[in-house]
């Protein structure tokens, strides 16, 4: 038997569909309204006698009604963007005695505050989400490839080609060279060609760790683990990093009690969490990074020799920029198309005598500095080609300053000739000049380690090296 809602009119069922918080469209087997309530038609601004008799679609926008009545499948919780709003849309297929006459569909529709309020507490979720979203990608993914690295140099070549090769087995690679050479990018490269390409890759920077936190960072630490630990515990980095690569930048800066446990871990294959008792088996390929010479750290024994040879199964060894002057121009065009998406610029291009100029300076900080000197150069360009007068003064004096050093070899070497005597100041701030770039030279553009030779604080080291324009 039927069911059927005897003595109920009309009148009763319209001010039912009132009653209810989404609002109702009713479309027949071709797609035209047969009915929508009022406040559905105030929303989307229009009448019931100027809707009714028309195709759905010409009345609301995205409307997907006429599709649901033709094909019979129902459509549940579609965002349906309506007026700058996206809806939550149900649509159901009406079926008759067995057969498809026509669709109803509802929508949320909340009065305008609570839906703005919705709309921003959804939008700003979203945006923290995406937020969150590209941070995670970003610092768990490598960014860069082989093809990123630039350089047509012999030395360079052989360096990269040897990247590529030991990419693909599992063996511990060490990257060697000069702060700012682009050892990073070779850790992000050995990655992105590794069967580990598609876990975590996790940069570390082991100058960057106060020595009371490594282990909590690198290793995690339980619940309770100390004063201040966060509730729950954390998952260290090598945890997060499991199946994937950890590159320990500046592995020369780990200290000494910190070696012994990473070599622990990384013979053991398993981390122990801060406080905690249990083990956790890992799974991780390590590149490390250093300027600083570990063979005679080692030998000074302030790096141990068995995780010195654990590390240094692969030496990767990248020579110094101003080994490799060919290799200039071709990475600074590279380094051009990066700047010029940063600052909105096209077809910057170097005039010739500034390719001559950057091939004569002695680059203590490598391609970071280069990086630096043509983002300078961009910031106070007008046309598109970076000429002498935008490089800064202590690349264009090098001519200046390459006399000034002949002079004052000729100086400590010829007693006869004696030279002018020049303001006390002047003096002094040279020498100040010169004891600063030597120091950087030495350090290989480390400024902490030049300003340590130095004998003076970081702070001052870097007001000085403002003050005469070092990079
Ligand atoms: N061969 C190259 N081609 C293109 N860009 C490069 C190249 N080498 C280095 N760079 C760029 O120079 C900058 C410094 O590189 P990177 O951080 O890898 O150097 P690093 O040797 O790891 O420095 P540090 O020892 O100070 O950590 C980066 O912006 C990098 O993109």
């Amino acid at each position: 038997m039927k069911l059927e809602m005897r003595g109920l009119s009309i009148d009763w069922l319209i001010e039912i569909i009132h009653l209810c918080i989404e609002r109702i469209v009713i479309v027949d087997h071709n797609g035209i309204i047969v009915y929508i309530d009022e406040a559905y038609c105030e929303f989307i601004g229009t009448t019931f006698d100027d809707a009714v008799g028309r195709p759905v679609q010409e009345i609301i926008e995205n409307s997907r009604m006429q599709i649901v009545a033709k094909t019979g499948e129902k459509e549940i919780e579609h965002l349906q963007p309506i007026n700058g709003s996206v809806m939550i849309a149900n649509r159901y297929p009406i079926f008759i005695d067995g057969k498809l006459v026509g669709a109803v569909g509802t929508v949320i529709f909340p009065d305008p505050d609570n839906l703005r309020h919705f709309k921003n507490k959804m939008s700003n979720l979203l945006e923290e989400l995406n937020f969150y979203k590209n941070k995670a990608v970003n610092e768990l993914t490598s960014k860069y490839s082989f093809d990123d690295l630039i350089g047509n140099s012999q030395a360079f070549i052989e360096a990269k080609a040897l990247g590529e090769k030991v990419a693909g087995n599992e063996s511990s690679v060490l990257v060697t060279g000069e702060s700012g050479t682009g050892k990073e990018l070779f850790a992000h490269a050995i990655h992105q060609n590794s069967m580990r390409s598609h876990f975590p890759f996790i940069a570390i920077n082991c100058a960057s760790i106060p020595e009371v936190l490594f282990e909590s960072e690198l290793f995690g630490y339980e619940d309770g683990a100390f004063t201040g630990a966060k509730k729950g515990g954390k998952e260290g980095l090598f945890k997060v990093a499991n199946k994937g690569t950890v590159f320990l930048d500046e592995i020369g800066d780990m200290p000494l009690s910190m070696q012994s446990k990473l070599l622990r871990a990384l013979q053991e294959k398993e981390i122990q969490p801060v406080g905690g008792q249990k083990t956790i088996p890992i799974d991780l390929r390590i590149i490390a990074a250093t300027n600083r010479d570990l063979t005679k750290m080692v030998e000074d024994g302030t790096f141990r020799q068995d995780l010195y040879y654990r590390l240094n199964v692969i030496n990767i060894e990248i020579p110094p920029l101003r080994d490799r002057k060919e290799d200039i121009a071709a990475i600074s065009k590279k380094l051009l198309q990066k700047l010029e998406r940063k600052f909105y610029r096209k077809g910057t291009v170097l005039s010739p005598k500034v390719v001559m100029r950057l091939e004569g300076h002695k680059w203590p900080g490598n391609v970071r500095e280069l990086e630096n000197v043509l983002e300078r150069a961009i910031n106070v360009l007008d046309g598109t080609v970076i000429k002498s007068e935008h490089l800064p003064l202590y690349i264009r004096d090098q001519e200046i300053n390459q006399r000034e050093e002949e002079f004052s070899m000729a100086e400590s070497t010829s007693t006869l000739d004696l030279p002018a005597v020049k303001p006390l100041k002047v003096t002094i701030a040279r020498a100040e000049k010169r004891a600063i770039t030597h120091a950087l030279e030495i350090a290989g553009g480390d400024k902490l380690a030049a300003a340590k030779l130095l004998g003076i604080g970081k702070t001052s080291f870097y007001d000085k090296c403002k003050i005469y324009e070092i990079r």
